[in-house]
């Protein structure tokens, strides 16, 4: 029996999750063409996608990471998003699509559009592998969309509880959460 399966079932398979990954790699290469492309991949939960996506994409781009965390470990926000660590260049005058591993209540989102906006970019979009609309508390416009989800949370393929799951290679769902 495999380590998690007593508290996570299969949500989303791996052979899906890298279908649609490829599926978004295809759109960005198609829209970037020309055009000087950085990733910047939030930290933790998207480094998976991130790594898996930027392999997808045709074109040669540049990758950056910014940390933010607000979970603290558990299944509901703190409503506090902190800076973990920041980019390492400046962002002014560069095409920006942020990569997330999901956007659930939107504030993470909505603090990094913020704070990235105030960078003056050329451009910035979003990229999220999942959407949970049930609890948004605010609403964001997302450019490049994996899945849609219920109301539950997930884990695996980035995403945590309390730290643990993130490397699962497909999309679980807590058992009683
Ligand atoms: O839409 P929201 O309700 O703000 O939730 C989404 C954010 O929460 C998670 O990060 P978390 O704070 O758990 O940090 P982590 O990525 O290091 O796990 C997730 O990776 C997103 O960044
Ligand atoms: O459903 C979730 N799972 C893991 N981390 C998260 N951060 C926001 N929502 C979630
Ligand atoms: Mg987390």
């Amino acid at each position: 029996m495999a380590f998690y399966e007593n508290e996570v079932g299969i949500f989303i398979t791996e052979e899906k999750v890298q279908a649609r990954v490829r599926e978004l790699g295809a759109e960005i290469t198609r829209d970037y063409q020309g055009k000087d492309l950085t990733l910047v991949c939030v930290l933790k939960g998207s480094t998976f996608f991130a790594m898996d996506l930027a392999r997808c994409i045709d074109l040669p781009l540049t990758m950056e990471f910014l940390g933010v965390s607000s979970y603290q470990g558990g299944t509901e926000t703190t409503g506090e998003v902190r800076i973990t660590s920041d980019v390492s260049k400046p962002m002014a005058g560069k095409h920006l699509l942020i990569i997330e591993d999901i956007i659930d209540t939107g504030l993470t989102m909505s603090f990094l559009l913020e704070n990235l906006r105030a960078r003056h970019p050329a451009s910035l979009k979003v990229a999220s592998l999942l959407e949970k609309p049930a609890r948004a508390r605010t609403k964001i416009d997302i450019d490049y969309k994996g899945f849609v989800i219920d109301d539950v949370f997930v884990v695996g393929y980035g995403l945590d509880y309390a730290e643990k799951y993130r490397n699962l290679s497909f999309i679980g769902r807590m058992k009683g959460k």
